[in-house]
């Protein structure tokens, strides 16, 4: 059996920060469940609303309470009117993670929470709007379409595909993105899950939690890592260019995206999965350069460094044989994880104390303060 990583010092690594019953990462090295259910017979059997269902009532719906599920959702999906002029006076050159900060921060404004009592419903709107917010924007901004939020489509992956690309997507791409969101729904004390649940310790609202776990979760070490390894996969023309590329890039000590974990120490579970979509669909589009850079880059980085893909690696590659713009893939994140952040939000509700460290002080002894004249 693999050995869990040794996990200690800087980042409040190891510390144990408060508890979860939503999920386990990295139990010997490499595994992932949500609520006892490994993510791999999940994302193999679930829809992703039936996992987002787990994740915020706490076990897996029948039939009768997914339909319902599915229905409620699909009621959530349309934006008011003033969110989307909000979206319509936001630049085409904007970052679609300041787009969905935004987009989520506003319809706070709208439609507050005005109680706790109200978590579920307003986790549920967000669930269902995030797509439309993300894909409104970008399409009025790109293409000057001010789009219909409203799709017909079941499922929330089907949805967005619909809403972006303006077409029914093939059942392969709907079963890829439902696949993807269920592998990103839910990680644990991950940073923008605590920067979510920091938020909610100090009983803010659900949609002041979701906008700090969105500003925290859009940087490159974490989910930004998605579209900063898709711009590094397509600077390569073939394998070998990758192989050398990645090999200069380790010696210049720069970090490669898409690879490593402050937990895993063997293996991301997600990778396996997204690598054998991205697989399938590298074999649909008839890719010849794309997935066998990613392959090239994958051997490299565990010859040299023992480093294997996290869910983030072949997710590039995946996304971008759907044809879904580089730029949109963190946010995809967003759709998915929303679900896991108001989890927490809610666990962290229901057993609060504020979250307040202490921090080591290494800065100067204590000293008078000069007056200005003589600085
Ligand atoms: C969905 C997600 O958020 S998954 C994470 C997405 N982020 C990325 O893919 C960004 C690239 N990866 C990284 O930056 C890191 O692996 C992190 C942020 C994920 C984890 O960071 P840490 O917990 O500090 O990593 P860890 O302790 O395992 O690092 C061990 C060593 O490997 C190096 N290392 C880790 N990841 C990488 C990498 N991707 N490329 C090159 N070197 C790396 C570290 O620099 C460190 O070297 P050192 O001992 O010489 O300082
Ligand atoms: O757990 C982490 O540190 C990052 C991660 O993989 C996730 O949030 O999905």
């Amino acid at each position: 059996m693999a050995e869990a990583k040794v996990l200690s010092g800087a980042g409040l690594r190891g510390q144990i920060a408060g508890q979860t019953a939503l999920s386990t990462v990295g139990k010997d090295g490499a595994g992932l469940t949500y609520r006892g259910y490994d993510v791999r017979e999940l994302a193999k059997d679930c829809l992703f609303e039936e996992v987002a269902y787990l994740l915020l009532y706490g076990e897996l719906p029948n039939a009768a309470q997914l339909d319902a599920y599915l229905q409620r959702l699909q009621g959530l999906r349309d934006l008011p009117q003033a969110l989307k002029e909000v979206l319509e006076r936001i630049p085409a050159d904007a970052h679609p993670m300041d787009v969905i900060r935004t987009g989520c921060s506003m319809l706070g404004n709208l439609e507050p929470e005005h109680s706790f009592d109200e978590q579920r419903d307003i986790t549920d709107r967000l669930l269902a709007a995030f797509p439309a917010i993300m894909c409104y924007w970008y399409r009025f901004s790109h293409q000057g379409v001010r789009i219909d939020c409203v799709t017909g489509e079941a499922d929330l992956g089907g949805h967005f595909l619909a809403l972006l690309h303006g077409k029914k997507p093939s059942e392969l791409h709907r079963k890829v993105m439902n696949v993807s969101l269920i592998l990103y729904a839910e990680h644990e004390f991950n940073a923008s899950t605590f920067a979510g649940r920091v938020c909610a310790s100090t009983l803010s609202d659900l949609y002041s939690c979701v906008t700090a776990s969105i500003g925290t979760l859009r940087g490159p070490l974490h989910g930004g890592a998605n579209e900063a390894a898709m711009e590094m996969i397509e600077k390569y023309a073939s394998p070998e260019e990758a192989t050398a590329g990645t090999l200069a890039m380790l010696a210049r000590k720069d970090k490669i995206m898409g690879f490593g974990h402050a937990i895993y120490s063997v293996s991301d579970p997600r990778n396996e999965v997204i690598k054998v979509w991205s697989k399938l669909l590298a074999e649909e589009v008839g890719d010849t350069v794309l997935f066998p850079v990613s392959e090239a880059i994958d051997k490299v980085m565990w010859e040299q460094k023992k480093l294997f893909p996290n869910a983030d690696f072949y997710h590039a590659s995946a996304y971008n044989f759907m044809d879904i713009p580089t730029k949109l893939f963190t946010p995809i994140f967003v759709c998915s994880r929303v679900t896991g952040w108001a989890a927490h939000v809610f666990e962290q509700r229901a057993n609060n104390r504020i979250i307040r460290p202490s921090a080591e002080y290494i800065g100067v002894k204590p000293r008078t303060v000069p007056l200005l004249g003589h600085r």
